[in-house]
């Protein structure tokens, strides 16, 4: 039988496709869009869908907010934990996992939220960990700069020891509801855990009743070796952009590596990798939307604006057509990394035209429903597991593209065999532990 593989959809509370042909109007904030958005990926069986997060209107492109304001880029960004909660009462089956920063929350106060969450949606809620990249964000939490990569994550292994820690105060039977003798909760099962640690203090219990899942599914994304070795240790799927299959196979076998030595079983991380599909009627077709996107007057602009926001390096004052230097960042290496392909030579204008569409795509996935579902399937088998991450090239969603999708593509992926075409079960945790 063909080994399956996990499918989930990366996007953000941000406006939809607004200014295209086939635009939704730009103004999702009542959530309606993203909840009929679910609702569609229920329906064609996704495993989760990945809500992204930062916390800034970023200056990082030529020291000004401008081009991100003027193209809508990476702000406006709305909360997505209100909108977790209204995509899953739309739902039944499909994970919802939202990106929150341990920079952002009090430890409590996230656990709670998270619990509440895992409630709300019968125990399909997950938790992406970031600890924040970029100094805009952190001057909005009053600090004056962000603190070392290093320092963040050691401040984040603390941290989700100690939320871990609070998601165990309630038992499972901790709530009787007794009513012959008048008690809701059992006092002796609901815990104090006194955490005092290097950075956080949490007396607990939490108050709220232990949640479906106990804890949430724990997504990441280390990039860095210690982010890494953070993922390894702490996340049930880790969401990677590889550098084509060679690159998406070693990421894969070093985590497991690492998962391995941090005392877990590998095949208990799953490591899902972030595509942006580019889809047609015929191969032509597609390739003449992809042409057409890359050659658009804004493309260029857009991806230097949003790898300047990631990176906190202002890429508006490296020439378009000379290599460029070697860089550094605080922020996230690994997309530079992959971005500036160190060494080849390449013009960052060719660099841009490379990334083609957001920086988040493993492999070049452009044809039709069947083209690219069968190399899905072959890119999948090279690489060993676990899944493919989608999001849209333009990193903008529209109705047309999120169709495309799930009539389309999917169809294709499940005639092959190679994605679900049911849920076996009601937990997110099970669900990705399914196969
Ligand atoms: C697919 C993907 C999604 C990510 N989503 C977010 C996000 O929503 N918010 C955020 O602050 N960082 C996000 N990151 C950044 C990661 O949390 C991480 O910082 C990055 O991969 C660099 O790794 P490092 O922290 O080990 O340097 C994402 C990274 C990837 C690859």
């Amino acid at each position: 039988m063909t080994k399956r593989f996990h499918l989930g959809w990366f996007m953000g509370f941000s406006p939809d496709e607004w200014n295209e042909p086939f635009a939704n109007g730009g103004s999702p904030w009542d959530g309606e869009f993203y909840v009929d958005m679910a609702k569609s990926l229920e329906r064609a069986c996704f495993d989760f869908m990945m809500v992204e997060d930062t916390l800034m209107v970023s200056e990082a492109y030529g020291e000004s907010r401008d081009v991100y304001l003027k193209h809508a880029l990476m702000a406006p960004k709305h909360d997505p934990a209100p909108l977790a909660a209204l995509m899953t009462a739309a739902t039944r089956k499909i994970g919802v996992v939202i990106t929150m920063s341990t920079m952002a929350y009090a430890p409590f106060q996230l656990a709670r939220l998270a619990s509440t969450l895992d409630h709300i949606s019968g125990g399909r809620f997950g938790w992406n960990i970031v600890t924040t990249g970029e100094n805009a964000s952190a001057q909005n939490f009053g600090m004056e700069e962000l603190p070392p990569r290093e320092v963040r994550y050691e401040m984040a292994d603390e941290y989700v020891g100690l939320v871990r820690q609070l998601f165990e105060t309630w038992e499972p039977d901790a709530v009787v509801m007794d009513r012959e003798k008048g008690v809701y909760a059992d006092a002796s099962k609901v815990h104090q855990i006194d955490f005092k640690g290097k950075y956080f203090r949490s007396r607990g219990p939490l108050n709220t009743v232990r949640s479906p899942q106990g804890r949430p599914a724990f997504f990441q994304a280390g990039g860095s070796p210690r982010g890494r070795d953070f993922a390894a240790k702490h996340a049930d799927v880790v969401v990677a952009v590889g550098n084509g299959v060679e690159g998406m196979r070693k990421y894969r076998e070093e985590l497991r590596g690492r998962a391995e030595k941090a005392g877990r079983d590998p095949d208990d991380v799953k490591i899902v990798f972030c595509i942006t599909p580019t889809l047609g009627e015929t191969e032509q077709e597609a390739r003449d939307k992809h042409e057409r996107m890359i050659n658009s007057d804004r493309f260029i602009e857009q991806s230097l604006a949003f790898i300047a926001g990631v990176t906190d390096i202002d890429f508006s004052k490296f020439p378009l057509d000379e290599p460029l230097p070697h860089l550094t960042t605080n922020g996230e290496q690994g997309s530079l990394d992959k971005f500036a392909q160190w060494g080849s030579g390449k013009t960052l204008r060719q660099l841009v035209i490379e990334a083609s569409g957001g920086l988040v795509s493993s492999v070049e996935l452009i044809g039709t429903p069947d083209q690219v579902a069968e190399k899905m399937g072959e890119v999948m088998e090279q690489v060993g597991g676990d899944g493919f991450l989608i999001t849209s090239p333009s990193l903008r969603m529209s109705r047309r593209y999120i169709v495309e999708v799930t009539d389309g593509l999917v169809p294709a992926l499940q005639r092959r065999g190679l994605v679900r075409t049911a849920y076996a079960t009601d937990h997110l945790r099970d669900t990705i532990k399914e196969f």
